[in-house]
């Protein structure tokens, strides 16, 4: 199985709290960004000390509290599934600071952390401040809500977006990569991706490859699964009758989205 493809692995670490992902920077090819993905149950708590780095909190599903020990945001999150396609709740916590999150349903947390030296403050980012985006036409339409985008200044190093794929159609299509610490022609941006499926027997076909073809992996990725991008290009398939989620965490040197298309397949944008 590739390097880049994680299958959920869950690790009951404490009473009701469940590990389903654990991507670190020792155990992937990953230097900016990590990853968790944590399953409460009603009343567990998940705590953290940050250190040098910044985490964004994304309420996937259920309801949560979440405090800092400072400020304390009470019954975050909108959705029971993720396929109910609204904008949920997250909480930004910086440098230096903890966190605790309490389950007040049963509860799935995404946890995004990238390296953070200079403490900013913690920021209720709630479903409404989303920016929804709809990109795309013909079989490359998707979805887009922007939670963390590099238009909010309110992290040091993380971008943090979701995306919904109908039935038959393409994302990060044409297939796009930042990789090249390059400005203002490209940045560059490691990324993951958290993948659903609806329903959840489902798959999509994930390509990671780059211009010399150094990396070149097609991937069948199903419901749970995350992808490591540590480069290249990073389209997204989806099959016909299945709905496509993933929420991508990103970051590099410089908070900037600028990517750079395939030219082989950019002409897809000229339609
Ligand atoms: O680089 C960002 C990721 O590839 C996705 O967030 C992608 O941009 C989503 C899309 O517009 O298809």
């Amino acid at each position: 199985m590739s390097k880049l493809l994680r299958k959920p692995n869950k690790n009951e670490s404490t009473q009701g709290v469940t590990i389903v992902h654990d991507v670190t920077t020792e155990n992937s090819l990953l230097k900016y960004v990590e990853f968790k993905i944590v399953d409460l149950a009603p009343g567990a708590t998940y705590a953290e000390e940050l250190a040098k780095k910044e985490c964004c909190i994304v309420a996937l599903t259920g309801k949560i509290h979440v405090t800092d020990k400072e400020a304390t945001f009470k019954n975050l999150g909108t959705r029971e599934s993720i396929f109910e396609k609204k904008p949920t709740d997250s909480v930004y916590v910086s440098n230096d600071r903890c966190f605790e999150v309490e389950a007040v349903s049963q509860a799935r947390v995404a946890l995004c952390y990238s390296p953070s030296e200079k403490q900013l403050p913690t920021k209720l980012i709630r479903a409404s401040d989303n920016g929804v985006e709809h990109r795309g036409k013909y079989n490359n339409k998707r979805m887009v809500h922007n939670i963390l985008p590099d238009s909010d200044p309110s992290a040091n190093r993380l971008l943090v977006v979701e995306v919904y794929t109908e039935s038959g159609n393409w994302s990060s299509y044409p297939p796009h990569k930042h990789d090249q610490d390059h400005l203002p022609q490209e940045s560059l941006l490691e990324e993951t991706y958290y993948h659903e499926m609806d329903p959840p027997q489902g798959f999509v076909f994930q390509r990671i490859y780059t211009d010399d073809r150094s990396i070149d992996e097609t991937m069948t990725v199903e419901n749970g699964d995350v992808v490591i991008v540590p480069g290249g290009y990073h389209p997204v398939g989806v099959p016909e009758g299945y709905t496509s989620y993933y929420l991508n965490v990103m970051a590099g040197p410089t908070r900037i989205w600028k990517f750079h298309n395939d030219p082989d397949h950019a002409w897809i944008l000229e339609r």
